[in-house]
């Protein structure tokens, strides 16, 4: 058991608190505030006991610069609104000029810092960059469960510096994500999806061990759909990664383990809102076009399958939901699992809790994480960076 912000004194600290505001955004603007929305509960918290709290988050992938459309502005003007309370922005992460920020706040204020992937040493867990956020603060506390798959400087190296402890909502989703897999509930069915295809492929080796069903979806569908012989056109493809797809086909026959990917799909001329789309066989996708949605007889396999299921987890949207024209298959799943009185539901990821939302079932499901490849990793049996760098009761 990690030890959690309720274990130590925080009134008069400051507490260097890691959040996952890695929020969708869409023309400046955040788009789903959910992961903000999870992370009040410990912002309350610190702010009632006299913390003085210092937050800081990845946003996107800005590869270590100054990304403009990447700054945490918005995400911390989003906060403030449902803190009902002012939050000061600075524009850096660390070192002298937020020092002196921080020596002004007053006990219970908030304060963020620029996206901590600005700097090339986060994502490299640089120990001159963790020590450098360490310097910030007395106490650290890990509340981006969506991050916690990641041994960066912000999520795993500070803690080495600090006192650490997890916050609420780290500790919430373990102990949901935890409870639904110590004896899962057969059949058992994970469906992945989404565009993290390099990061997410490699689960799908330990889930096999795991599960009863296996669903692939999304951009990650392509590369198996290669695997197979057929043509993908300019769908999304990891070139480098079709034998191990392939190897993974061969391993859940070997299994028993049932694999299902689309035998149909929505295909797009260009990756547009508006783009010109029709349905096409899975074997027949036009070398110019590009798959952006499962097809219609997908939707009705997986339906199918979902609702034969005890427990169901499922990360990574089917298609680009994000256009309207392409979101048909993420919502026919999200309708299915809503549908799926007899089994739990899991649902994880920015974009796919963003997704459920956007089609207002979240309600529908049992638990909404706020993590994708954190939840899958979790899955694996793996110990998440993030939370092993904690302080244990
Ligand atoms: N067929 C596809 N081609 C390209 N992108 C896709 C496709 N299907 C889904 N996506 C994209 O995947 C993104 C989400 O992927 P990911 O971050 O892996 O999921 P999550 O945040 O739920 O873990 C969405 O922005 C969506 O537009
Ligand atoms: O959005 C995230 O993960 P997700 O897309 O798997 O839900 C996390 O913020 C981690 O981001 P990263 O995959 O760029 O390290
Ligand atoms: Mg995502």
């Amino acid at each position: 058991m990690k030890k959690t912000v309720k274990d130590i004194d925080v009134k008069g600290k400051k507490v260097f608190v890691r959040v996952d505001f890695n929020v969708p955004m869409q023309d400046g603007k955040v788009t789903d505030d959910t992961r903000i929305r999870a992370a009040l509960p410990t912002i309350q918290y610190l702010v009632d006991q006299g913390a003085k709290v210092i937050l800081a988050s990845h946003l996107g992938r800005p590869k270590g610069q100054v990304v403009e459309e990447m700054r945490l502005t918005e995400a911390g003007k989003r906060l403030a609104e449902l803190l009902g309370k002012d939050v000061r922005k600075v524009d850096e992460a660390y070192g002298d000029a937020v020092k002196a920020e921080i020596a002004k706040m007053e006990d219970g204020d908030v304060l963020l810092l620029e996206n901590v992937r600005f700097y090339p040493g986060e994502t490299k867990n640089d120990p001159e960059l963790a020590k450098a956020f360490a310097e910030l603060a007395d106490v650290y506390v890990n509340d981006a469960f969506g991050s916690a798959h990641r041994a960066h400087a912000s999520t795993a190296g500070i803690a080495e510096h600090l006192p650490a402890v997890s916050g609420f909502l780290l500790e919430k989703e373990i102990a949901a994500l935890g409870g639904a897999l110590e004896n899962p509930e057969r059949p058992f069915t994970a469906i992945i999806g989404g565009a993290k295809v390099k990061d997410k492929i490699g689960v799908i080796e330990n889930l096999l061990d795991k599960v009863d069903n296996l669903i692939i979806g999304g951009g990650l569908a392509y590369t198996f759909v290669k695997a197979k012989g057929y043509e993908i056109g300019q769908s999304l493809l990891e070139e480098d990664k079709i034998d191990l797809a392939k190897s993974f086909m061969e391993k859940a026959e070997e299994k028993g383990v049932k694999f299902y990917m689309p035998v149909d799909a929505v295909v797009a001329k260009e990756f547009a809102e508006d783009a010109e789309s029709k349905v096409v066989s899975i074997e027949e996708i036009p070398s110019d076009w590009q798959a952006l949605d499962i097809g219609p007889k997908t939707r009705e396999l997986y339906r199918d399958v979902i609702l034969n299921s005890k427990l169901v987890i499922w990360n990574g949207p089917m298609g680009v939901f994000e256009f309207d024209k392409f979101a048909e298959g993420t919502k026919a799943v999200a309708q299915s699992l809503a549908e799926a009185k007899d089994a739990f539901t899991i649902i994880g990821g920015g974009d796919s809790a963003a997704a459920v939302e956007k089609f207002h079932l979240a309600d529908k499901m049992d638990h909404v994480s706020t993590g994708g490849g954190a939840s899958l990793e979790f899955m694996e049996g793996k110990v998440l960076p993030g939370v092993a760098a904690l302080n244990d009761k």
